[in-house]
């Protein structure tokens, strides 16, 4: 029998016990589509999952009963279950679900992004917000982060009267932020394998996004099918070939009067011993991993579309530069000190973040049985929620699918974990740890493009010819880049 007449007959084997297993469980599931054997409903996803689930959501209500491969899932697409989800029973509901990229490139999910719930998180995470991603440590690269933003400003003062790839130049500026922020230095693509490191990294943010079969159905992770286990295996020894000379350069050149990038103070940190937990290389890479992965790829994508927004909607791009004069003058460039006091842009990056979650779909695992709005989550059943559906729930927002910053005018609605119709952030214990950091990085590099450039779009086209197609993935991006022609606006200095 050829190998895959075998995988077939297990399959169909383990489907059949399992559905028998199952019987008595399903008598208080939500509703939702009917299925197909074995497949479940992996069949009714296509390219943008969150789309799919928000038109299902439509018929079958905002908790849903679907099984993915062998996976039972819960899709939430209302505010209220994700508040009961989020919040309410959040202690339930903190575990993250088996991830076969992560497991591979982030050292058995040792990272926090997908770290199992319970004392090894907790720990990990604490160590993020009390000593990476505090106030303080982010208020000392605020000169870090004016020089890279100034680099990129003047490096597109010279761009004449040329259509620039915007979307590539803040993806460029955010990975230098970033890696001078982790790292100390910037890494070129000359210090990363023979690949380079753009290429490494799109590779990593890549194979996690591609739905791998081992995720839904846990025993074909060891057959590996789809050669991914082979490939993401290749590629973790490089990303932590990568980590490790980081690491060496840091301990060769220690010098304690320099100013400490993530690098410096997780090895003060080791070599102190004071940690309650075990903390040793491994854990370093793993929160690097973490850092590079979660803070790339989720601040420029945000600010890009929040750009194309504005790009397709000239009006709103008018108002922020009057608000921009008016706070800021014509005679110098936005500063960290400003952003408090551009409230338009605030609504602007509000609403930018609604319509364009980053992350449109989070999820989270039952770790207990729980009964939510009536309804059975049996341990183990993976929780999807759909942000994008609930950030364009016409029962919460009105026009859902205009970009209408003005909505937010005396709201209270922010984006950092309290109201569950906006979460780009997420909220509950696994929310992202450095909405602060995120914020002014996404305000800040907004402001800065908006207030030195006016800008048009290439060939004759019209604002409403840009296209707002999507690349589900980790990090859910714009299709195509965004070209526009920047003429500078400043008074000279
Ligand atoms: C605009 C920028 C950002 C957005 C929109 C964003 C969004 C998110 C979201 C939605 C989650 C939750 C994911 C989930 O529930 O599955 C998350 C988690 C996380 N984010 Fe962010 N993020 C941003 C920037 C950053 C930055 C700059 C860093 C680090 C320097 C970071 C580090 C993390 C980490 C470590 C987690 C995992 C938390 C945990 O599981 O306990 N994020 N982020």
């Amino acid at each position: 029998m050829s190998l895959i007449w075998e995988v077939v007959v297990v399959v169909t084997i383990v489907y059949v016990l399992y559905e028998l297993l199952n019987i008595h469980n399903r008598k208080k599931l939500p509703p939702g589509p009917r299925g197909l054997p074995i497949l479940g409903h992996l069949h009714l996803l296509g390219k943008n999952p969150h789309h799919d689930f928000q038109n299902l959501a439509k018929k079958h209500g905002s908790i849903m009963y679907m099984r993915l491969g062998l996976v039972p899932t819960i899709v939430v697409s209302s505010t209220d279950v994700a508040e009961k989800i989020l919040k309410t029973y959040d202690h339930i509901f903190a575990n993250k679900p088996h991830n076969e990229a992560a497991h591979y490139l982030a050292y058995g999910q040792k990272n926090i992004i997908f770290a199992k719930y319970g004392p090894y998180w907790r720990n990990m995470r604490k160590l993020c917000t009390q000593h990476l991603l505090t106030n303080q440590k982010i208020n000392s690269f605020q000169s870090l982060r004016r020089q890279q933003v100034e680099l990129m400003i003047k490096s597109l003062q010279n761009e004449g009267r040329a259509a620039v790839d915007l979307s590539e130049r803040v993806a460029s500026l955010n990975a230098n932020m970033t890696c001078l922020m982790v790292f100390g230095k910037k890494y070129m693509d000359e210090d990363f394998d023979k690949r380079g490191f753009k290429a490494v990294l799109q590779e990593v943010v890549h194979l996690a996004a591609i739905t791998n079969l081992g995720d839904f159905f846990p025993f074909l992770g060891v057959i590996d099918l789809q050669g991914l286990t082979r490939r993401l295996k290749d590629l973790s020894k490089v990303f932590d070939e990568f980590l490790e000379k980081i690491i060496n350069e840091h301990v060769e050149s220690h010098d304690e009067n320099q100013s400490k990038d993530f690098v410096d103070t997780m090895l003060d940190i080791m070599q102190s011993g004071k940690m309650e937990f075990q903390f040793d290389r491994i854990h370093i890479k793993a929160v690097l991993f973490d850092m590079i992965v979660a803070a790339i790829d989720t601040s420029a994508t945000s600010i890009d579309w929040i750009l194309t927004e504005l790009l397709r909607h000239p009006h709103v791009m008018k108002k922020l530069q009057i608000e921009l004069e008016q706070v800021v003058g014509l005679e110098r460039m936005v500063k960290e000190s400003d952003l408090e006091n551009l409230k338009y842009l605030d609504m602007v990056v509000k609403e930018g973040m609604r319509l364009h979650s980053v992350v449109p779909v989070t999820q989270r695992e039952a770790m207990e049985d729980c009964v939510v709005d009536g309804f059975n989550i049996r341990k183990g059943t993976r929780i999807m929620i759909n942000h994008y559906a609930i950030q364009r729930d016409p029962n919460v927002w009105s026009d859902p699918e205009k970009f209408l910053p003005e909505r937010f005018i005396g709201s209270s609605v922010d984006v950092r974990g309290r109201d569950f119709q906006l979460l780009p952030f997420n909220s509950g214990r696994r929310s992202c740890p450095a909405i602060q950091l995120g914020i002014i990085v996404v305000r800040l590099v907004v402001a800065q493009l908006v207030h030195c450039f006016d800008w048009e779009l290439p060939n004759d086209m019209q604002p409403c010819d840009l296209d707002l197609e999507e690349h589900f993935g980790i990090v859910t991006s714009k299709e195509k880049h965004l070209m526009a022609i920047p003429t500078y606006r400043l008074n000279e200095q």
